[in-house]
């Protein structure tokens, strides 16, 4: 388990003092995969980086598995910051050495016997598909082979806990998918706890559990994904949320609409439900479908469906009534 407890980190540069995290307290659970979402300059990686020390905290507490990071010092905390390997946007291999090489680096500075270090490269290069490229040297590989390296690398010495900083940001969409699915299996197999910071919400619906929304150093908003995906409260998480799940109607179909244009959300089983065709038969209105579309959000649909609703007043409201009653979330969106 992690426990951040009242962090600050300010950096003091010759003009000012920067805070790039401001009195953030969180707890992720053991084998929870937790994303940290926010714009550019909001703390992530002040976050993240202060999770492992490699930004030391100014203020406040960093527990992992009941060990407070912040009261060591030289030895004690390089052995703890063993059990916490840390994947980086642009990879950070060695160029000069072979992939094995750079697997074996983090092995020799835990003292391993060259033996058990080969034993170890062999297994992880195996786990991460990259068998056959032991012996090339990083520019040989594409972008994605490179964060598999990463990956082999920051689980070299078993840690529970692996942290990571915009580890997809580089990488074209189908290499994200399946950098994204090798870090599921991870945390599946080994039960390690993963932190990942990203500016993209794809990557949070992909794979994590929790997710924790940042703004101006501060968490804003916090949450299990698929809560704060059908019902975000700030105005950011909600823009973040219609990166993924909105899309724009074209504006004619606004313009020339006699109707109401409602937005209708269905949560879970209720996807399944057949809503629209119990709603005509029981009001006198017509439902016209303008867009539609099922989210699977950790295996559980979010249904999206735009309706032009026309009839008489009184049976548009019912109808609307009606539809709040039978489904999670309506919104009218246009009223003509
Ligand atoms: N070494 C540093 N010296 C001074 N200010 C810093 C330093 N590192 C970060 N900051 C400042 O702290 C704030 C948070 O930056 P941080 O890099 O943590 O945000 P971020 O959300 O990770 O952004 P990005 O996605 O662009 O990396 C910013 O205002 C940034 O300018």
């Amino acid at each position: 388990m992690i426990e951040i407890r009242s962090l600050r980190k300010e950096y003091i540069t010759k003009k000012s003092r920067v805070v790039g995290v401001d009195d953030v307290s969180l707890t992720i659970q053991k084998g929870e995969i937790f994303g940290i979402v926010g714009y550019s300059g909001a703390g992530k990686s002040s976050l993240i980086r202060s999770i492992n020390l490699l930004e030391r905290p100014t203020k406040g507490q960093v527990i992992i598995d009941g060990v407070d990071l912040t009261k060591l010092s030289g030895k004690a905390l390089r052995k703890q910051r063993l059990k916490i390997g840390m994947i980086f946007q642009h990879f950070s291999l060695i160029s000069s050495k072979t992939v094995f090489d750079n697997v074996a680096f983090a092995l020799k500075a835990a003292h391993q016997s060259p033996e058990a270090i080969r034993k170890r490269v062999l297994e992880l290069l195996e786990m991460v598909g990259l068998s056959d490229k032991k012996d090339v040297y990083p520019a040989q590989l594409s972008g994605g082979q490179k964060q598999r390296v990463g990956i082999a690398r920051a689980l070299a010495n078993n840690p529970t806990v692996l942290l990571c900083d915009e580890a997809t940001s580089a990488l074209d969409p189908t290499t994200t998918k399946a950098i994204l699915q090798l870090l599921k299996k991870i945390n599946k197999e080994f039960g390690i706890t993963i932190v990942l910071i990203t500016h993209e919400m794809e990557v949070v619906k992909e794979l994590c559990h929790r997710v924790a929304v940042m703004q101006d150093g501060r968490i804003i908003e916090e949450g299990d994904v698929y809560g704060v995906f059908a019902q975000p409260k700030q105005a950011l998480t909600k823009q973040f949320i219609e990166s993924v799940l909105d899309f724009e109607l074209p504006s004619h179909l606004i313009r020339e609409s006699k109707g109401s244009i409602i937005k209708i959300q269905f949560e879970g089983q209720l996807a399944s439900e057949a809503v629209l065709s119990d709603l005509l038969q029981e009001h006198p209105v017509k439902a016209n479908i303008l867009h539609g579309k099922i989210e699977y959000i950790q295996n559980i649909p979010l249904g999206i469906l735009i309706v032009e609703l026309t009839g008489n007043t009184n049976d548009i409201q019912a109808a609307l009534d009606y539809i709040n009653k039978r489904t999670s979330y309506v919104e009218v969106i246009h009223h003509a």
